[in-house]
């Protein structure tokens, strides 16, 4: 029996690291850049407006207040957009729009609130201090500086910047193509009905989820009876189109382990981890490509993918942070576990107001069947190898989903 570390170390080899591709920003979302990427523009790109209103000179409006206006005459209109910016003759304004560019010899903006909002003379009932309401060039990124480091995920804000430095690809680590394979003669596609000793699969559909929520692309094959030469015609011509394959059933010690039996022979290794659930794994190559086979029971497959799969992912795609984030709770009621295993249990976390830790209390048992408590979950409650009993009221580890 191997531990869930020197596991998770074998499925982290076996899935490798992603290349680094050039992807249109609306294809980047979620995904790690690879690179530095410097800004070639500055940000913003010229001195403009912050507000519609009027450019002036501060020392030109500087006796203006409520009741003693100042009244200048209006030189140009200046919209957003225009790029023939008339330079501001000392004693008048020009109107200015928010984003429009600042106009020389202008060095500040009285908001129209402050004005009569005149066309061709403005009255101005407020005095201004030199570079009110002027956004400089340069004061979010300066140009040829770096916009965003290598190792930075990209969410909606980075992408933005992206963009706003003129840039519509960014080198991010590809997210792999994965096939999901499930095994079982008793699998039953929804929603064909069933015949008693059938169950409808569902392993496929939660890996599917579970992966496309890292960016992976999925291809499936979604039932395999267990049968060596057919789970061979289904899997082998897949292989060329794909970086990953994650196998669910078949791999522990029945008569018919179709996935065991196929998959020893070309150099998988299969074995027990000191886990519960989610013992029976095995993980290796397949013509080259990494094959992780995960144990059947739907329990055991979504903690199994939490475990293994996800964070290999996850690191195979740059990400610095892997694991799901750890609290500790205090639990609401006694748990046992397997000696000498790790149990990972189905939980439901309540943060306490004010307090450091939260609340955490089981839903449903350990049984790795149960798939409706796990559907009510929110977390895993991690119950280390050494722990038989944990005790209601103790601080346990949880793992937020
Ligand atoms: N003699 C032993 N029997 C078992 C052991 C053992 O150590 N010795 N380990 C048990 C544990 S723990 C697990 S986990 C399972 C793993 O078995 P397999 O990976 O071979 O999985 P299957 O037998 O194919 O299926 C297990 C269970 O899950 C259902 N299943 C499978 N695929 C799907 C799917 N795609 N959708 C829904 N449900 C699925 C299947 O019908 C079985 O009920 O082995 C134990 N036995
Ligand atoms: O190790 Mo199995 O995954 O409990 O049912």
């Amino acid at each position: 029996m191997i531990s869930v570390e020197e596991h998770k170390a074998r499925v982290r080899e076996v899935v490798g690291d992603r290349p680094v591709a050039k992807r249109v920003l609306s294809e980047c979302a979620g995904l790690v850049l690879a690179e530095d990427v410097t800004a070639h523009v500055s940000l913003p790109p010229f001195d403009n407006s912050a507000m519609d209103g009027y450019a002036v000179r501060a020392a030109d409006v500087a006796q203006a207040g409520r009741d003693t206006p100042v009244e200048l005459p209006v030189g140009a209109d200046i919209p957003a957009g225009r790029t023939d910016v008339p330079a501001l003759a000392p004693g008048t304004a020009h109107r200015i729009m928010t984003g429009a560019p600042m106009p020389p010899g202008a060095d500040s903006v009285v908001m129209v609130e402050h004005t009569d909002g005149g066309v061709d003379r403005v009255r101005i009932f407020a005095a201004v201090t030199k570079g009110l309401h002027v956004r400089r060039m340069g004061e979010d990124v300066a140009e040829d500086t770096i916009a965003l480091r290598a190792g930075t995920v990209l969410g909606p804000a980075q992408l933005g910047l992206a963009s706003a430095v003129g840039l519509d690809r960014l080198p991010v680590f590809e997210p792999p193509t994965v096939l999901v394979v499930s095994t079982g003669t008793e699998l039953v596609l929804p929603p064909e009905p069933l015949r008693h000793g059938q169950i409808y699969e569902s392993n496929s559909v939660m890996l599917e989820a579970g992966l496309s929520a890292l960016g992976c692309r999925v291809r499936t094959v979604r039932s395999v009876a267990d049968d060596v030469a057919r789970f061979r015609a289904a899997v082998e011509p897949e292989l060329a189109e794909v970086d990953l394959v994650v196998t669910s059933g078949g791999v522990s010690a029945g008569a018919y382990e179709v996935v065991k039996d196929a998959l020893a022979e070309v150099g998988v290794e299969f074995g027990k981890v000191a886990m519960q659930p989610g013992g029976p794994q095995g993980c290796g190559w397949w013509n080259g490509v990494p094959v992780v086979t995960l144990p059947g029971n739907p329990v055991s497959v979504l903690v199994s993918f939490e475990v293994f799969v996800r964070p290999a992912l996850l690191a195979a795609l740059g990400h610095a942070n892997t694991e799901r984030q750890r609290v500790r709770a205090r639990l609401a009621e006694t748990l046992t576990s397997p000696k000498g295993k790790r149990q990972f249990r189905r939980g439901y976390y309540t943060p306490q107001e004010g307090q450091v830790t939260g609340i955490v209390g089981p839903k449903g048992g350990p049984g790795s069947h149960l798939l409706a408590s796990f559907a009510q979950a929110n977390c895993l409650i991690e119950l280390g190898e050494e722990v038989t009993e944990a005790k209601k009221d103790s601080i346990v580890d949880v793992l937020l989903l």
